[in-house]
C-alpha cells in the first residue's frame, strides 16, 4: 500500500507547515496573484517574492515551482495535468488550494465567473481532460463512469453545496468499513459532459458560504470539497478513485474588533487549518498515527490522503 499522491497549490510563502511537505508524495507549488486595484499598492517597489536569504524570518519553504503573476491559468494547468490523468489510472488524487484570504484560490481552483475557456481554473480544466482521455480510451477497451459530489465545511458543518441553501439536512461522515467514507445525505450526480461540471460549479457558487471581510469583498469562508468518482471497466480489470479538489478556507489573523460570530468563524477557520497542517505533517513524517479525526475535513478526506488509497 502507498500513501495517495496529492499536491498543495500554495499562495503565501509563510506557511508553517509547508518544509516537510515536499517529500515523498506531496508537492507544493506557490502561485502569485497578480496586484489589484483594490491591494493600494501605491509603491510596487515594496512588492517582491523574496528568496529564502532574503527573508526576514529565516524560515525555510521549499517549493516544487512558483508561478509568478503573469501566469496564465493554462500554464498552471500543465504542471498538474499528469497528476490529474494518474485518477484514470486508479490513483487517488488531492489538488488543495491553501493561502492567505483574497490570495487568488478560488480563482485558480474555479476561474473567474462567468467560466471562459482561457480564465477558467483547474477544477474545469481537469474535467475536460478526464473526458477527453475516456474517449481515447474506450478504444483500448475502457468505459469510465463519474460521479460528482460538492460539499463545503463551514464552521465544522457539512452542507451540500449541490442543495438549495435553503434545505436544511444532517450531514454525518460515517465509515462502513476502513476503504470506505459516506457522508450522510449526500447528493451525487452522474455527469457525462464538462457543460454538466460546469453547472454544478455555478450551483455550487450560489450556495457556497461567502461573506466580504478586509481581504476579499467576495471571500469563501468555508472549504469547498468537489469529488470525482471515477470508476472504470475493463476486459482486463476494474479501476475505482477519487480526484478530490478543495479550495480550502481563507487563512486569516484574528481581528479583535470583529463581531462574536466573525470571531468564532475565524477560530474555526484556523483550527481546520492547523488540524489539516498536522495530517500532513504526520504523512509527510510517515507517523503510525495521523489526526484524522481532529476535523471533520481530514476525516471526509481520510482515504484520498492515506489509509487505503490505490496509489
Ligand atoms: N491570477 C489572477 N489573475 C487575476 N485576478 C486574480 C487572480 N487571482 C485572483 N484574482 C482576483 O483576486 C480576487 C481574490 O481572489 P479569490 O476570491 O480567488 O481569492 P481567495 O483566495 O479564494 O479568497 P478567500 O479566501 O477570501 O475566498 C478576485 O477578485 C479574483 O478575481
Amino acid at each position: 500500500m502507498e500513501p495517495a499522491e496529492f499536491f498543495t497549490f500554495l499562495h503565501t510563502p509563510h506557511s508553517h507547515f509547508l518544509t516537510p511537505l515536499t517529500q515523498g508524495n506531496i508537492r507544493v507549488f506557490c502561485r502569485v496573484r497578480p496586484l489589484l486595484p483594490s491591494d493600494h499598492a501605491e509603491n510596487l517597489e515594496h512588492h517582491c517574492i523574496s528568496s529564502i536569504e532574503e527573508s526576514h524570518s529565516g524560515r525555510e519553504s521549499k517549493v516544487q515551482r512558483v508561478f509568478p503573476p503573469c501566469s496564465s491559468q493554462e500554464v498552471v494547468f500543465e504542471d498538474i495535468s499528469l497528476i490529474v490523468q494518474s485518477a484514470l489510472d486508479g490513483y487517488n488524487v488531492s489538488i488543495f488550494a491553501y493561502g492567505q484570504t483574497g490570495s487568488g484560490k478560488t480563482y485558480t481552483m474555479e476561474g473567474p465567473h462567468p467560466l471562459q475557456d482561457d480564465t477558467m481554473g483547474i477544477i474545469p480544466r481537469a474535467v475536460h481532460q478526464m473526458f477527453n482521455s475516456v474517449v481515447e480510451l474506450k478504444d483500448k477497451g475502457w468505459k469510465y463512469t463519474f460521479t460528482a459530489s460538492f460539499l463545503e465545511i463551514y464552521n465544522e458543518t457539512i452542507r451540500d453545496l449541490l442543495v438549495d441553501k435553503t434545505v436544511k439536512k444532517e450531514h454525518k461522515i460515517k465509515r462502513p468499513t476502513s476503504n470506505a467514507v459516506h457522508v450522510t445525505n449526500r447528493k451525487y450526480l452522474n455527469v457525462e459532459t464538462v457543460e454538466e461540471v460546469l453547472s454544478l460549479i455555478k450551483i455550487a457558487k450560489q450556495n457556497r458560504a461567502t461573506a466580504c471581510t478586509r481581504m476579499n469583498e467576495s471571500s469563501s469562508r468555508s472549504h469547498s470539497v468537489f469529488q470525482l468518482k471515477i470508476e472504470g471497466l475493463s476486459k482486463k480489470g476494474n479501476i475505482t478513485s477519487t480526484l478530490t479538489l478543495i479550495d480550502l478556507v481563507g487563512s486569516e489573523r484574528i481581528d479583535k474588533s470583529e463581531s462574536r460570530d466573525r470571531l468564532k468563524e475565524t477560530k474555526a477557520i484556523n483550527c481546520s487549518l492547523s488540524n489539516l497542517g498536522g495530517v500532513f505533517i504526520a504523512l509527510a513524517n510517515k507517523d503510525t498515527f495521523v489526526p484524522y479525526r481532529n476535523s471533520k475535513l481530514t476525516y471526509l478526506l481520510q482515504n484520498c490522503l492515506g489509509g487505503n488509497s490505490k496509489t
